[in-house]
């Protein structure tokens, strides 16, 4: 039962973890609002008087709460910081990190909106009274992070006091998703749950709740061994116990670990770093199941196992190896699936439905689309793959529906949905599209990392993108400069430059310096350069060096432009490196705005396109398109639609247009429009001759003006994130950022650099 066992994920340090959270905005989350707040009109709409209509309305009928308030898509992450992950009792202020983190995955993988409540105190009855009365502000709350044995008694009150689901993650999400997890290891390894053998470390909140699922689904009270820092759980000890404990207390000689692992099936760990030695897991059944699931370090690591045993199917709760059991693949789907249906609890029903429907995808054929969010190869069932990535875009729509199906079935909806076909579709639209391309970018590129010239390495905020590409395993960071002055730098602004993967280049001192000098000579010798102006650019400029290393097949792609404006270091670029044969260079920006990727082009080389060009544009954006993963729908764009208004301007377009219907491309398009018509369903409506199918994923402009004009607005005014303009058509890959761009910006550019690399 060979598996893989490298740490193939990303990994970060812990400046880059702090650096993250301190970027901007301090935190990780912020609220904005979801109606115009301009004029007079809309003050007296959504304040004194307006509001007073809703209020009447609400305390006439309660339930209007849903349709006039955020309550019905709204959950509050709440904790006390008494156990945060396996890191002990750190406070209630300490947590809020995590419980922010918490809360924009809800939002990332649900779209539901989510806010942290941190309340400070460890009284079990001033929490539950805090909680108590913030019922109306919610349509849910998810308690997080609040140690045994008060959370169960916390849970329990709030649950019978509350009219909406009150879910305390680490208890039901985590036994949710082992229990998934384990239906699929037993099915792996053709056990029987009835007769396996179960041993339980950690008797806190997540264990006391996987073993009674465990128990629910059908495993053998006897067969499980449930552990914690005295040993043993068994029936007759005194020592460190509850009632919780003393709930699931079996007979056995057993005292230690050690000795209920003897010959055990199974390890479920919920305690803490390095609680399980490999002397333990030597002594484990033939094909030994190792749940290691304390985050966020392990109970012991998939490499320490892979060392001994070869036949163990692992798991962990962190998202950098094979096998994440966590559940972060619980909480956003099942609160989703209990907010549509308007649910009173998420009972048991639901849990066990949440359960089976994750089970039961990673069983089935990973389709195309799916597959690039997975490391490594398309997985197929098997002991490297028994549980979905979070990163699976069907988590959003098989697990909702599983449990709003299952919350109606056991009448604890209170608006069942009539069409679970139609709301599947929603929930998929629901995905964040631009988020999984980037995800899939990276994934491919970690499957064949790459050299990336980081041309500007003197700059402290290339270097902490280099430290970073090299951290997520992407590949090689070269950084071109001078070694003293990198040195300094980096030591200045407290970044570790010594390690595997990262290499310094300085272009005077190389080994390769006069190859370059003597390749750029006989580029530019007919173009009014002497051999010694091609010497001092190599000499001098980072840019002809690095464009040079990856013509020579040095380095695989370069990332620029934090020292230089986008137009010069194109030039500087563009005396080395051609465009592809047969293809034209162009800028295309990705812009994502409310839920939509839309691509623009051209962003950034041509000034005012003819017809001719405007068409290769549209050519290569849709090639573009295609290979970011998006059947590309184009929309020519002017500020005329159909031919009203006449302009000169607008007549190009429509040049355009014909010259593609003579080139018989094979993707949709249709202009010239404005560009309300081409982004607005009923708009477009009016002109029913038009031949795209749906608004446009492509927009072609007019010319860069407007292009650069329209993106940067839709950046600054509108609250879009724009990536780009990316360099398409060129015969190497070479991205060059912004003046102003942060470190993870130029990451990004450098992942899809060696993207464009492998393509
Ligand atoms: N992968 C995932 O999705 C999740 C993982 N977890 C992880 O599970 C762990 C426990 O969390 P939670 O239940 O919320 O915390 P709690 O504080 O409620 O419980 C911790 C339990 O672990 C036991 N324990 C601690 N250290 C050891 C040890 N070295 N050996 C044996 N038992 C030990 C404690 O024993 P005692 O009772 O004697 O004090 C206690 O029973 C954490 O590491 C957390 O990160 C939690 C939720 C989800
Ligand atoms: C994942 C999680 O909730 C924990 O480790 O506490
Ligand atoms: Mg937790």
């Amino acid at each position: 039962m060979a598996r893989k066992t490298e740490n193939n994920g990303p990994s970060v340090s812990a400046q880059e973890a702090l650096e993250f959270h301190a970027m901007g905005r301090p935190g990780k989350l912020e609220i904005v609002a979801t109606k115009p707040m301009a004029t007079q009109r809309d003050l007296s709409l959504a304040y004194s008087p307006g509001v007073a209509v809703p209020v009447l309305a609400i305390a006439e009928d309660p339930s209007r709460a849903f349709d006039y308030t955020t309550r019905g898509n709204m959950v509050a992450v709440i904790s006390n910081g008494t156990a945060i992950l396996g890191l002990g009792n750190l406070g209630a202020l300490a947590s809020k990190p995590v419980m922010e983190g918490k809360a924009v995955l809800f939002k990332r993988f649900a779209d539901v909106d989510s806010i942290d409540l941190e309340v400070d105190t460890e009284d079990a009855d001033e929490f539950i009274n805090c909680v108590r009365y913030l019922g109306p502000s919610f349509g849910g709350i998810n308690l997080e992070d609040i140690k045994a044995p008060e959370c169960f008694i916390i849970e329990q009150r709030l649950r019978e006091l509350m009219d909406i689901p009150v879910f305390h993650d680490d208890q039901h999400g985590t036994a949710i998703i082992s229990a998934a997890g384990l239906i699929n290891a037993l099915e792996v390894t053709g056990r029987d749950m009835r007769t396996t053998r179960m041993v339980c470390n950690g008797a806190g909140a997540a264990g006391i709740a996987c073993i009674e699922l465990m128990k629910a689904m059908g495993f053998a009270p006897e067969n499980i061994i449930l552990c914690d820092t005295k040993g043993v759980v068994f029936q007759g000890r005194t020592e460190g116990m509850n009632q919780w404990k003393s709930a699931h207390a079996v007979k056995t000689e057993a005292r230690s670990l050690a000795e209920a692992l003897d010959g055990a099936d199974i390890f479920l760990g919920l305690s803490a770093k390095g609680a399980l030695t490999t002397r333990m897991v030597q002594s484990m059944a033939k094909n030994p199941i190792i749940f290691a699931m304390a985050n966020p370090d392990p109970e012991i690591t998939p490499e320490e196992v892979a060392k001994i045993r070869t036949d163990a199917i692992m798991a962990t709760g962190r998202s950098d190896y094979p096998n994440q059991v966590n559940n972060v693949l619980g909480f956003p789907y099942i609160f989703r699936g209990a907010l549509d249906v308007r649910a009173t609890t998420i009972n048991d029903d639901m849990k066990i439905a949440a359960a089976r429907a994750l089970a039961e995808l990673a069983r089935q054929d990973v389709p195309d689309d799916v597959a690039a969010a997975y490391q490594g190869n398309r997985p197929k069932f098997g002991p490297s793959y028994i549980i979905p990535v979070p990163f699976d875009p069907r988590l959003i729509s098989a697990i909702p529906l599983a449990v709003a199906k299952a919350a109606m079935d056991s009448g604890v909806a209170r608006k069942p949905i009539l069409d679970l076909d139609r709301y599947a579709q929603e929930l998929s639209a629901r995905r964040d599209p631009i988020a999984s391309t980037l995800q899939r970018i990276y994934d491919r590129v970690r499957r064949q990392p790459k050299r990336i010239v980081f041309a500007e390495g003197e700059e402290e905020q290339v270097m902490r993108a280099a430290v970073s590409y090299v951290n997520q395993r992407l590949g090689t960071a070269i950084l071109l400069g001078r070694d003293d002055v990198i040195e300094e730098n980096a030591r200045h602004a407290g970044i570790e430059l010594n390690k595997q993967g990262i290499e310094i280049i300085n272009a005077r001192l190389s080994r390769r310096n006069s190859v370059y000098t003597d390749y750029l000579y006989e580029r530019m010798q007919r173009k009014g350069f002497l051999f010694r102006d091609c010497q001092r650019l190599i000499n001098n400029d980072r840019n002809h060096f690095a464009a040079c290393m990856v013509a020579l097949g040095d380095a695989d792609g370069i990332v620029t432009g934090v020292t230089r404006n986008y137009s010069t270091a194109l030039d500087d670029i563009r005396r080395v490196i051609d465009a592809k044969p047969g293809h034209r260079v162009i800028g295309a920006s990705i812009v994502l705005a409310r839920g939509r990727t839309v691509i623009v082009a051209d962003t950034a080389v041509h000034d005012m396109p003819n017809a001719e060009q405007i068409a290769d544009i549209a050519e290569e954006a849709a090639g573009f398109a295609r290979r970011m993963g998006y059947e590309p729908r184009l929309a020519m764009l002017a500020y005329s639609t159909f031919g009203h208004p006449q302009g000169e301007r607008s007549e190009r377009v429509q040049e355009a247009v014909r010259i593609l219907d003579k080139r018989r491309v094979d993707f949709e398009y249709d202009g010239e429009m404005a560009a309300d018509v081409a982004l607005n369903a009923r708009a477009m409506a009016q002109y029913p001759f038009i031949r795209l199918t749906g608004p446009a994923n492509v927009l072609i402009m007019p010319a860069f003006h407007s292009a650069s004009i329209s993106t940067k607005m839709l950046q600054e005014l509108g609250g879009s994130t724009v990536i780009g303009p990316l360099l398409v058509g060129l015969n190497k890959p070479v991205q060059i950022v912004s003046l102003n761009a942060k470190d993870s910006d130029i990451v990004n550019m450098a992942a899809i650099a060696a993207y464009t690399a492998g393509a």
